[in-house]
């Protein structure tokens, strides 16, 4: 008889723990890694997450451990969910305990700060292991709706199909649906840009801004993650799929989503100090914004968005300031 796939998932925030619970409906043996000893032992023994789950019931066969070594032996895939600006310091400590063949997954939505690398890229420099076994997820996937179990679609995507298509049928439950893709690039620039312009619709709706304004943001955001992407060698019909718009639809459009929740509060007169004291989890573009500035800058891209949310977020500009900026811009073609 063969065994049941092992997956070992590093971070027991709301996505870890949501993605573990994905895992193990879908078969898996999972077991969790956090930094607190209660997160672990409240999973073991009452089979929640109460700091980042509460009232979700998570499946038998999903446990948890404050030992890393214990949750990377064995795991065929090895699944990241820390803050992409934690990543490689985390990851330089687990790597000398990795399976030897295991598949690498993150699923963050960040670009490191300083080296403006990608999640991928991160983990291939620390832990040494080929594109080929470096797999993300992305897409429409707010952990608390996944965790209620609510339908989703959602991308694995790696450079090797084959291990994609692995990856999938390790995830493929009744609600959750992954389609595969090969263009890691495009994948992870769809999420890490999307927090930029989630923040940026964010702002517009705690000012007031309407449903116009929303849409025009959504619409520009994706046409400056296409350029961004192009430059990058992505493919461009990634944008328009679940990594690109599907999951710019689901950021924009929810109060669950923590980059919107972030814009809101600043958009309704809130400084960044006050915001980050109310905002318990990671927003990822709060950080990212810069990076995926410096990524446009490098490859000679306009960013328009996330230039004026770098603005507001970190150099203080007033959004209404911002805002009539933006639309003072020169003239142009729809296409350019
Ligand atoms: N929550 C969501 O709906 C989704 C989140 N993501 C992405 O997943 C990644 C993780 O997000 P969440 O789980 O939501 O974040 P979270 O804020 O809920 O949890 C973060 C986890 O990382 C741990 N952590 C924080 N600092 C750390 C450090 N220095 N070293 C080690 N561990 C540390 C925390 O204890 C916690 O377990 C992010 O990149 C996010 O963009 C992607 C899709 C959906
Ligand atoms: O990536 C997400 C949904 O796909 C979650 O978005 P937030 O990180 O903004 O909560």
């Amino acid at each position: 008889m063969t065994r049941p796939v092992k997956a070992a998932v590093f971070g027991t925030g709301s996505w870890g723990t949501a993605f573990g619970m994905v895992l193990a409906d879908a078969g898996c043996d999972v077991t969790l890694w956090g930094r607190r000893a209660e997160v672990a032992e409240a999973v073991n023994s009452t089979r929640t997450n109460p700091d980042y789950l509460p009232g979700v019931e998570l499946p038998a066969n999903v446990r948890a451990t404050t030992d890393a070594a214990e949750a990377a032996a064995d795991a065929d895939f090895t699944v990241l969910a820390v803050p992409s600006q934690t990543l490689r310091e985390n990851l330089a400590d687990w790597a000398p305990l990795l399976a030897p063949d295991t598949v690498l997954v993150s699923l963050m939505k960040g670009v490191e700060l300083g080296s403006a690398m990608r999640m991928s890229e991160v983990i291939a420099d620390v832990a040494k292991v080929p594109q080929e076994r470096i797999a993300i997820v992305t897409g429409p996937n707010l952990a608390r709706e996944i965790a209620a179990r609510q339908p989703a679609a959602a991308v694995v995507a790696c450079r090797d199909e084959a291990v994609a298509q692995r990856l999938q049928v390790a995830c493929h439950t009744p609600y959750f649906r992954p389609y595969t893709n090969t263009d890691v690039v495009g994948c992870e620039l769809g999420g890490a840009v999307k927090n930029v312009i989630g923040l940026a619709v964010g702002i517009a709706d705690g000012m007031g801004l309407g449903d116009n304004t929303k849409g025009s943001l959504i619409t520009r955001g994706l046409a400056e993650t296409t350029r961004l992407g192009l430059a990058m060698g992505a493919d461009p019909l990634t944008f328009s799929g679940l990594a690109g718009l599907g999951d710019l639809v689901a950021t924009c459009s929810s109060p669950l989503s923590r980059n919107h929740t972030f814009g809101t509060n600043l958009g309704k007169g809130m400084t960044l100090e006050e915001t980050i004291a109310v905002t318990k989890q990671t927003a990822e573009g709060v950080k990212s914004c810069e990076s995926v500035l410096e990524l446009a800058r490098r490859h000679g891209v306009d960013m328009p968005i996330t230039e004026t949310v770098v603005a507001i977020v970190h150099e203080g500009k007033p959004p209404v300031v911002a805002v009539k900026e933006l639309m003072s811009r020169s003239a142009k073609p729809e296409r350019r």
